[in-house]
């Protein structure tokens, strides 16, 4: 469709006005969580991809770390396995560990990577066995309960934490011009695979890489309060009050921990933002609208 000359003149102010964004970001690595609505609804997936492909040619390192809880969900429905949350966290038996790594490493990874080269870019796929791209330990979740005097500690199977990662292999990709986009499954020293909650992959990678930002893209406007209030430019202390009275639970609660733990490690800022609107990632990047919760270490 042809520009009128009004809409013409608004996108060049619109590029003119992202300059600075530009100037302070050429160079730097961003690390995107990409998860939810923005993987499903096709017309969000493919802006997106687009994002991605824009944010490399404008000199910017885009990290991209996916993840698929519903569609490994729907997998496992289908064939009939139970499935369940821990914290978050999903507890994760040889059988589901199999579907995972299939649902993830296979369909997931494969399709965003066609999506970024479909647009353009020059997507390289890998899991963390990839290159041994991310070293895994067994994660040991605890659980309060008003009936227990201390917290329980709870099995949750073949669920793992991050405990080294490659950065030269990020670094070598990044510099030839790859976009990495990783799914969220890590390897111990025997070869055993683990299942590691996206957000804490997205948060961990961006701590070694020291990245100027990180982004979590989910379904819902960011943090809120029980009012339904975005929160935004939380301490420590106040993110802990909130788990303490329930107001974050289920899956923001890896979100939140892996904002906090980036931000403590280094990264300049952590943004949890609403991957429900389109291009959320380039309005969180090149303008003043803040989208989402915001979390940096500067009111600390
Ligand atoms: N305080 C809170 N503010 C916003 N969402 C919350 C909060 N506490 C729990 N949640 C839940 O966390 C969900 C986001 O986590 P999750 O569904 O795992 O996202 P993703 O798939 O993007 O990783 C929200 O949709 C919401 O149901
Ligand atoms: C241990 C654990 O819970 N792993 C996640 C990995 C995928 C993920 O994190 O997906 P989302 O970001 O879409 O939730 C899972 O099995 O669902």
């Amino acid at each position: 469709m042809p520009l009128t000359r009004d809409s013409a003149m608004n996108t060049a102010k619109v590029l003119s006005e992202a300059l600075p964004y530009l100037q302070r970001f050429v160079g730097k690595t961003i690390v995107v969580k990409y998860g939810g609505n923005a993987m499903i609804d096709e017309n969000l997936k493919n802006s997106f991809a687009r994002d991605m492909v824009m944010l490399k040619l404008v000199g910017i390192n885009p990290i991209v770390v996916h993840g698929g809880g519903p569609q490994i969900g729907e997998l496992l429905e289908k064939l009939n396995i139970e499935s369940r949350f821990v914290n978050g966290m999903r507890v994760t038996t040889s059988e589901t560990m199999d579907v995972v790594e299939m649902v993830l490493g296979g369909l997931v990874n494969k399709d965003i990577v066609n999506l970024i080269n479909q647009n353009g870019g020059n997507a390289i796929g890998l899991t963390g066995k990839d290159g041994q791209l991310l070293h895994a330990r067994k994660l040991h979740v605890t659980q309060k309960s008003p009936e227990l005097e201390k917290p329980e500690i709870i099995d949750i199977g073949h669920v793992g934490e991050v405990s080294h990662i490659n950065t030269s292999l990020l670094n070598m990709l990044t510099n030839s011009d790859f976009i990495p986009v990783i799914a969220p499954i890590g390897v111990d020293a025997e070869g055993h695979s683990y299942n590691i909650n996206a957000d804490l992959v997205a948060g961990k990678v961006a701590e070694v890489l020291q990245a100027e930002k990180l982004i979590l893209l989910t379904n819902i406007a960011g943090l809120m309060d029980k009012e339904g209030k975005i929160l935004t430019g939380l301490t420590t202390q106040q993110v802990d009050e909130l788990i303490e009275d329930g107001t974050i639970y289920g899956g923001m609660l890896p979100k939140i921990q892996c904002a906090l733990d980036a931000v403590h490690g280094g990264v300049n800022s952590a943004h949890i933002i609403d991957g429900r609107v389109a291009h959320s990632t380039l309005l969180e990047l090149f303008t003043d609208e803040g989208v989402g919760t915001l979390i940096t270490n500067r009111r600390r």
